[in-house]
């Protein structure tokens, strides 16, 4: 008895040590007069990210396709900065090669003297559900296009750039609680989501020899135009399982985000469905900034996620007549022989 209540004391005890002094240890990232680069900058968390960043003084280029979107955005960028000479930039271009991706970043570090941006976020990218049977050669390469390869051509011009100048700078990956499980509709973009992670995870390990900081970010809803978009694709029964998920808007996103590179954390969550997923999800991923917070999650989230997915799974079966009515319907099917 005496021995359990020791071994309880001094595991609690070395959890709360563990967290007190990743609370006192290291210096907070202060964004403050350094340059950020936000590829999907113009909407969404990408805009609310670099308004964020803005707002603490940073100076930002943001990186999108749509030029009138793009004016937009550095229009509310402006009216947020807080000092005159911040240097806030938009550069248009369609990120999805690496020759775009490297000619972005070598344009957006011009007004720089040339220098490499400190902090690169990674946050374009655009999901198309749809049922697998219906997609095509075409709509599954666009899916890891503007996905993984939205987040990886970037990657590679911004780390090679770092490496060479000496940055001691951040990558900051945008994945999606897709990149920790899937559900049904999601085969054009939850496996690029978990690309992400798989590629977050080696350059984490990697580029500890160049000190440049790996970070991933895996949201769940969030309220933003890509989202509108992406529901005018989505199945009905998608939609409806989707509504256990309360939600954020972009603006609490970013500062979700912002807030985890706060506490140092290399994979972060922020609401009460990303942490249960990351917690359980781990592997040998390192812990956040609270152990205990992450045990206990992973504990009960193996358990409650077990109830969640039957119930899911029971949904879909029940879904089955409806279907084939839909696939039917598209010709998919061949129509019922009478
Ligand atoms: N909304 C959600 O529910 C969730 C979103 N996410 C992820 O979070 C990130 C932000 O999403 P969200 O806030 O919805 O953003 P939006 O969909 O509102 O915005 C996406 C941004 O990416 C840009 N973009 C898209 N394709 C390209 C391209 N080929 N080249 C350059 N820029 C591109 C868009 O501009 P333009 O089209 O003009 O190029 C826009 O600036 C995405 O990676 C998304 O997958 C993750 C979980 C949930
Ligand atoms: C105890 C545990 C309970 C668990 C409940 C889980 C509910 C999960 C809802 C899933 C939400 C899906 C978000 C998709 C985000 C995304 O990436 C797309 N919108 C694409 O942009």
């Amino acid at each position: 008895m005496i021995s359990a209540l020791t071994i309880f004391a001094l595991v609690t005890s070395t959890l709360l040590l563990t967290m007190g002094w990743s609370l006192f240890s290291g210096k907070k990232w202060d964004p403050s007069g350094r340059h950020c680069y936000i590829t999907g900058g113009s909407t969404g968390m990408g805009l609310a990210l670099a308004i964020l960043l803005t707002k603490k003084g940073a100076d930002v280029s943001i990186v999108a396709r749509n030029k009138e979107q793009l004016e937009k955005a550095l229009a509310q960028m402006e009216a947020a900065r807080v000092t005159p000479n911040q240097v806030l930039r938009s550069y248009s271009f369609s990120l999805d090669t690496f020759d775009a991706a490297k000619k972005a970043l070598e344009m957006a570090c011009e007004p720089h003297g040339g220098e490499t941006p400190e902090a690169v976020f990674l946050c374009a990218g655009k999901a198309t559900p749809g049922f697998f049977v219906e997609e095509t050669e075409e709509s599954m390469k666009k899916g890891m296009d503007n996905t993984y390869w939205l987040a990886a051509w970037s990657a590679k011009a911004a780390s090679q750039r770092m490496i060479r100048t000496r940055t001691h700078g951040k990558i900051v990956f945008v994945s999606s609680v897709l990149g920790y499980m899937s559900m049904l509709g999601y085969s054009t973009y939850s496996p690029g989501k978990h690309a992400i992670r798989g590629l977050a995870e080696t350059l984490r390990q990697e580029f500890l020899m160049y000190s440049i900081d790996v970070h991933i970010y895996f949201p769940a809803t969030i309220y933003s135009p890509g989202y509108e978009e992406e529901n005018k694709t989505k199945p009905k029964l998608l939609l409806k399982l989707e509504e256990s998920d309360e939600g954020v808007t972009p603006e609490q996103a970013a500062l979700g985000l912002y807030k985890g590179l706060q506490r140092g954390d290399f994979h972060v969550t922020d609401t009460f469905i990303t942490d249960v997923f990351r917690t359980t999800a781990r592997g040998s991923t390192p812990f956040g900034g609270n152990i205990l917070k992450d045990v206990l999650y992973g504990f009960v989230g193996s358990i409650a996620l077990v109830f969640w997915r039957r119930d899911v799974d029971k949904q879909v079966v029940g879904h089955r007549e409806a279907h084939e009515e839909y696939l039917t319907s598209t010709g998919v099917l061949p129509p019922p022989s009478k």
